[in-house]
């Protein structure tokens, strides 16, 4: 009975750790852990600049008082000048703040960007079929710098607006309790309203991030294939789509805005109300000569302080907002599992690996099957031609033999492990695959070539692209192997982008190695220096060629023929062609037919 190991859908794997204020707290914690020192002193400095800024109405209140009445001119000079230097001291703190809060942000933030990255790339291929890079980009930095705001300020900003609030209510409760009073009461009114309505955002905003995410997605899959879409005269459509995606933006993020505002706004209302309320009682104490004129600016200023401190803390609350949704989304995509687990298997016998397929049963999806009971055996060495239909499920089985998918059922071994008890870092170091499409990344030709490895000399590169033929290609180039090639492709002709994938596993010396299609693009002269490398390679190592055109299968061993998701046929090459009766004669008969004509 086969047995199943496909997982449950990813997006309900691990659906309650998100909600679980302690794992969040605990989470949230390894981040700030490593800055602890530097969110220290943060919070210092602010509450530095919190006294300065207690300490100038003060300043000014005795410069009004002693300027009213007897003050001497050198008094009025030197309360000048410390008001000066207070709001300098007051200036170059704040500066601090700002450096160390952006600081302590992006080294918060960059090692979360570096987990989610490392996290995406073990994902299965399940998951990257369906996410666009774009979508991808926007998860990964995108929400995150949503958060990076909150972990500048976040703490050091509540402390500091708490500290601020009780200094003004203290000083002026030693005044007057009235005045004191109605500040209070509007203090923590404020501050109540913003509580109880503060989550009202965060389910907008994380839809908003969504409509962001679908948008680049969207802009992403455009630019990447601005070739199809020209050729195909697809811009007016694809424009309709974009349309649509930025309206969605649009909607979602005006929503968000709107409720993450509304604690701002009724705050406001209410700020208002107070001030006209200490203004009047002020007035009224100044006119019966309980209070000077200096300190009836003290409490106007104080109170128009209060709402300093208030906004403050609405404006982190919008932050907080905004990070709890780049928060959840950040780790909802950290608690996805991949489908392919790591095993803890080293050993691979040295030299070619055999292979072996025993009754293998795969689909991409649930619902339909695309390999049927594959079984076949290679010994170490050997080299198979695998043949058959477009469709016919050619690819999936090398797939499969890199563990980018899990089978349904059966079991597959290299070198008579099974694949699933070996480490990934073990098979991928000996299997290597060419694949129809090369990727090329950023950098240097020899970056590409090595994949970035350092310990691949000179030498060794240009001994390789000798025996490819590709070295006059390269010595043409005015850099040589520092010539820089852009990401994509754009930069190498397709049939040169195919000996350069086959030179890159060349490099990496495999024990199998898989060509899908290596000759499809190529001239007849290419093909022939590209048939001369891959018989060299295939020397050194088991081989499973996949091809359409027969000819590329001249020196294989053995052949297996696929028709739509199952064997049709297996066996030696030179058999099955002397066979009239069987599949690849047939095809052989047909091939040369083709060419005759
Ligand atoms: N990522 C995928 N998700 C869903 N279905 C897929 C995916 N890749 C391939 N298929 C389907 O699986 C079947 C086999 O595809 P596969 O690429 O293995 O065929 P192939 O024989 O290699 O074809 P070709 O010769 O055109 O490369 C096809 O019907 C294809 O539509």
């Amino acid at each position: 009975m086969p047995q199943k190991q496909k997982s449950e859908p990813q997006s309900d794997r691990n659906p309650q750790s998100n909600r679980d204020p302690k794992q969040s707290m605990s989470w949230l914690l390894q981040y700030l852990r490593p800055v602890k020192w530097r969110m220290l002193a943060l919070l210092l400095l602010l509450l530095a600049t919190t006294a300065l800024q207690l300490l100038n109405p003060q300043i000014v209140q005795r410069f009004i008082d002693q300027a009213t009445g007897s003050g001497s001119v050198s008094g009025l000079l030197s309360l000048a000048g410390l008001y000066l230097a207070v709001a300098v001291l007051n200036q170059l703190f704040t500066v601090s703040v700002d450096f160390l809060g952006n600081d302590v942000a992006w080294r918060a933030t960059n090692q979360i960007r570096a987990n989610l990255l490392k996290h995406v790339l073990r994902l299965d291929m399940r998951f990257h079929n369906v996410k666009t890079p774009g979508e991808m980009i926007e998860r990964i930095d995108g929400d995150v710098t949503n958060m990076s705001n909150f972990f500048a300020m976040f703490i050091a900003k509540i402390v500091g607006s708490f500290v601020l609030l009780a200094g003004i209510l203290g000083y002026m409760f030693v005044y007057d309790w009235m005045i004191a009073a109605t500040m209070t009461a509007f203090t923590c009114l404020s501050i109540g309203v913003m509580f109880r309505i503060r989550d009202l955002g965060v389910k907008a905003s994380q839809s908003e991030r969504q409509a962001n995410a679908s948008l680049f997605g969207l802009i992403e899959e455009r630019i990447a294939g601005i070739e199809d879409v020209q050729a195909n005269g697809g811009v007016p459509r694809l424009m309709n789509r974009y349309h649509r995606a930025m309206r969605s933006v649009f909607l979602s993020g005006r929503k968000a805005w709107m409720l993450r505002v509304m604690p701002w706004n009724v705050t406001v209302a209410m700020f208002t109300v107070t001030v006209t309320i200490v203004l009047l009682l002020s007035v009224r104490m100044y006119l019966q000569g309980h209070i000077t004129l200096g300190m009836l600016f003290l409490f106007f200023q104080y109170t128009q302080m209060l709402n300093d401190p208030i906004e403050q803390l609405g404006d982190q609350l919008q932050e907080f907002q905004k990070a709890k949704s780049g928060m959840r989304r950040a780790r909802e995509l950290l608690s996805l599992r991949s489908e392919i687990a790591d095993g803890d298997g080293d050993e691979l016998p040295p030299g070619p690996l055999s292979v072996s397929f025993e009754r293998v049963n795969f689909g991409y999806g649930e619902d339909q099957r695309i390999l049927h009971d594959i079984s076949f055996k290679l010994k170490p060495g050997e080299r198979l031609g695998l043949i058959g239909r477009t469709g016919s499920g050619k690819s999936s089985i090398s797939r499969l033999l890199l563990r980018l998918y899990n089978s349904d059922s059966g079991v597959i071994r290299v070198g008579g492990a099974d694949i699933r008890s070996l480490r990934l870092e073990s098979l991928y170091r000996r299997v290597g695959m060419v694949t129809q499409d090369v990727q090329l990344f950023d950098g240097t030709l020899r970056d590409n070539l090595t994949l970035f490895n350092p310990r691949l000399s000179d030498e060794t590169i240009l001994e390789t692209t000798e025996r490819l033929g590709l070295r006059p290609w390269i010595e043409a180039m005015p850099e040589g192997l520092d010539a820089r090639l852009s990401a994509g492709g754009a930069s190498l002709s397709a049939g040169e982008a195919q000996l350069f994938a086959l030179t890159r596993v060349f490099l990496t010396q495999p024990s199998l190695v898989i060509l899908d299609e290596p000759s499809s693009r190529l001239d007849a002269a290419t093909e022939a220096t590209l048939q001369r490398a891959v018989d060299q390679l295939l020397e050194q190592c088991t081989g499973i060629v996949i091809a359409h055109r027969l000819a590329t299968l001249d020196k294989v061993d053995k052949i297996m023929v696929l028709r739509q998701g199952r064997i049709i046929e297996f066996g030696p090459r030179a058999a099955l062609a002397q066979d009239p009766s069987s599949e690849y004669a047939r095809l052989l008969r047909a091939d040369r037919q083709e060419e005759l004509a």
